[in-house]
């Protein structure tokens, strides 16, 4: 059948809409999905560690990394989280699995592409193939709503406006859709691979 699974973290909600949406497109897909949320009790004198996490990541065919981007990169949990897996790097264990990447920023920009960035690189040195969206931004179609509206191609991006009224997290509609088009994307790629 072949599986995904999406390590995050999220502190208010938002990158873990993502992760759900994503989730749903891989569902639809009919691939197996693991969704991993790091929490700030996994981490200890500053080590993060899950024993079942590490199972489910060694398990799965395609490893998406998910953090919101804070001060311009991936949260401090998420780093915490990939510092841990140098371990699994010195073992060459995530070698040829599929990975991809997904962050959400208050501004437009934000600086959410050296979250990105960094999960490639993470990705890179784990000898993981990088799956990018493979979708166009709909302002080359003439709407600024709709799929990839933030013109992202190394991962998916999401952004909500700060609004410190709101009490529940907000994903936009177009970026949702992104998600759920980036899971059935690499739950095709995970096919191929099978
Ligand atoms: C410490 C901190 C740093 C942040 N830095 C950025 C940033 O560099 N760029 C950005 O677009 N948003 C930034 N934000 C806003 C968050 O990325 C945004 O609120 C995001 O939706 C949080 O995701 P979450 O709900 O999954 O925690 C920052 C927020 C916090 C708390």
């Amino acid at each position: 059948m072949g599986s995904v699974a999406i390590i995050y973290f999220s502190g208010t909600g938002n990158t873990h809409l993502m992760a759900e949406a994503i989730a749903s497109g891989v569902r639809h897909a009919d691939t197996r999905v693991d969704l991993l949320r790091i929490e700030g009790i996994q981490i200890k004198d500053g080590r993060w560690f899950d024993e079942k996490f590490m199972e489910s990541l060694q398990m799965a065919d395609a490893i998406l990394f998910g953090s919101p981007t804070y001060m311009g990169g991936a949260a401090a949990q998420f780093k915490a989280f990939a510092d841990f897996t140098s371990e699994t790097w010195f073992a060459e264990s995530w070698k040829d699995k599929l990975a991809g990447g997904f962050t959400h920023g208050a501004a437009l920009s934000g600086d959410k592409l050296n979250t990105l960035i960094y999960f490639s690189i993470l990705a890179a040195q784990h000898g993981m193939v990088w799956v990018n969206p493979g979708e166009i931004d709909c302002t080359a179609r003439g709407t600024i709503d709709e799929t990839n509206r933030l013109g992202s191609y190394l991962g998916v991006m999401g952004q909500t406006y700060l609004d410190f009224e709101r009490k529940e997290p907000e994903l936009h509609p177009g970026d949702r859709l992104s998600c759920e088009h980036f899971g059935q994307h690499i739950a095709k790629w995970v096919h191929r691979i099978k």
